[in-house]
């Protein structure tokens, strides 16, 4: 019996996990506890995020006065200002054989072999696509490149990796490079070929660093020095996923465990690299699990003070395994996400920013989300993958001139930043083309200019 089987009861969806929410805490004393600005207990957290473990559901008096404390500390910690960051994404590969059930977006690797029919929707693209990729981006302006990919089994972090992986050695998880009909090659040459065209290369998740050192007795730090010398920058802190154990054994068993994941991120706040933290819920877990993740978040954050952000990626639900085989019928609710948000920002009192991520939330409940307790508003991005294949409706790409439209309509301040929030730059609200200006290249001219000069607003428009 797997550990999907023996975590469920009898009921679809119910699952016999031991972190409860259940709390000795009142939601009055937890709000404020939350009001006067002490640090929050995990109790306090629960009740914020429940509404109060006293009353079934949530209660939407209740909701409210959590969102009012969570901007009103957004307003006094960051202001009026509304950052995003000019960026492309470049996934590398869509193969991988790790099988979260939450995910669509890999294609299993078999698939991608020299031998196999050609048929499947997957890619894997070689350094000199990447390389493409971003330079192309870069000319038009972008400062970053987020790149995050699928373990593809020819991965390794260089070519002295490759050598001392065994293809006949199955806990090995790796195959030749000539086995399939595109070879990625190895994690220093992308991220060397991301670099050299000129982009911050914001890549490399714990998931994939666990990858890099597959086999052999190399540590995290190792991984993360030689990456940081081949050009990354910055560290996204996806693979997170929830930070408590008995939720991965059932959403993606195939994963490293939280103290793998801790253990990754200190790594690389170790050798220097700011990083982003993110949680994708919405799905088995209950508030508990949530609170308990902000929780390992913020300890980690004590340690290391290189989290930049925190990311909540709500669960996109309609076309992974979990929905297919009826373990969830649905991702999280408004109010659900609403609440994530501002009691991220209420909890994690070290980390300065919190995203609302459009490509999860749309552009209407994406800016709600501003309210909530959020500053950041994610990055312009040119195309999506991962979102989109698990059925996300909210598009691939905004333009400068749409993060101006929305920010302003919502009466605060557009300000392009840097990944790490260093560098940052207010849009002129009496600019009549909105472009980006701090990647190596951008002078201002709209990323996409067709787009912008016919006044068409194709992907932002899609869904609100
Ligand atoms: C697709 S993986 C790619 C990088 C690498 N394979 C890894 O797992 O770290 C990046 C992240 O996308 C997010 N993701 C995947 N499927 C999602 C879904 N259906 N809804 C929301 N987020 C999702 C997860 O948080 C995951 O860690
Ligand atoms: N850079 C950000 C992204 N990029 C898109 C991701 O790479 C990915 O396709 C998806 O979000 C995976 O869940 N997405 C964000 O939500 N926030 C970012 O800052
Ligand atoms: N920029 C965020 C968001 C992100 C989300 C999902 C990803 O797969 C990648 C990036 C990060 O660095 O973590
Ligand atoms: S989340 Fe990452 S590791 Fe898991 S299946 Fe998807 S691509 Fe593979």
């Amino acid at each position: 019996m797997g550990a999907l089987e023996s975590n469920m009861s009898d009921a679809a969806g119910e699952f016999d996990f031991d972190v409860v929410p259940e709390t000795d805490q009142s939601f009055e004393n937890a709000l404020a506890n939350a009001r006067d600005g002490r640090r929050l207990s995990v109790a306090d957290g629960i009740e914020l995020i429940t509404t109060g473990t006293d009353t079934e559901g949530i209660d939407p008096r209740r909701k409210e006065l959590v969102l009012e404390a969570a901007d009103r500390r957004r307003a006094e910690v960051v202001g009026e200002e509304v950052t995003f960051v000019a960026n492309v994404n470049n996934n590398v590969t869509t193969a991988c054989n790790t099988g979260c059930l939450f995910c669509n977006f890999k294609d299993t690797a078999h698939n991608f072999e020299a031998d196999e029919p050609d048929d499947h929707a997957g890619f894997t693209k070689t350094p000199e696509e990447s390389h493409e990729v971003v330079k192309d981006a870069v000319e038009r302006g972008v400062y970053e490149v987020t790149s995050v990919s699928g373990l593809h089994p020819a991965f390794g972090l260089n070519d002295d990796h490759r050598e001392a992986l065994d293809p006949e050695n199955p806990e090995h998880n790796y195959k030749p490079p000539e086995r399939y009909t595109t070879d990625p090659h190895t994690y220093v040459e992308q991220i060397a070929a991301m670099s050299d065209a000129g982009a911050h290369v914001h890549s490399m998740t714990p998931e994939e660093a666990h990858h890099a050192q597959r086999g052999v007795e190399w540590d995290y730090r190792h991984v993360y020095s030689e990456l940081a010398d081949a050009g990354l920058d910055t560290v996204p802190g996806t693979a997170a996923e929830i930070l408590v154990d008995e939720v991965r054994e059932v959403i993606c068993p195939g994963k490293i465990d939280t103290g793998e994941w801790v253990a990754a991120m200190e790594a690389a706040a170790d050798v220097g690299l700011p990083m982003t933290s993110t949680m994708m819920y919405g799905h088995v877990e209950n508030e508990a699990h949530r609170v308990r993740h902000l929780d390992v978040i913020r300890d980690l954050q004590d340690r290391t003070g290189n989290i930049t952000e925190f990311v909540p990626l709500s669960f996109v639900h309609q076309e992974t395994p979990l929905y297919d085989r009826g373990v969830v019928e649905t991702g999280a609710s408004d109010a659900e996400d609403e609440l994530l948000v501002a009691v991220a920002r209420l909890y994690l009192d070290n980390v300065e920013h919190i995203q609302s991520s459009w490509v999860k939330f749309g552009n209407a409940k994406g800016l709600k989300l501003l309210n909530c307790g959020a500053d950041d508003f994610m990055g312009t991005i040119l195309s999506e993958e991962i979102t989109k294949r698990a059925g996300g409706q909210h598009g691939e790409f905004r333009s400068v001139a749409d993060y101006a439209d929305m920010i302003s309509a919502i009466g605060r301040t557009p300000v392009e930043r840097s990944t790490d929030y260093t560098e940052r730059r207010i849009l002129d609200p009496d600019a009549d083309k909105h472009g980006p200006k701090l990647g190596p290249q951008a002078d201002g001219t709209p990323l996409v200019p067709d787009r912008d000069a016919d006044g068409s607003r194709g992907a932002a428009s899609a869904d609100d």
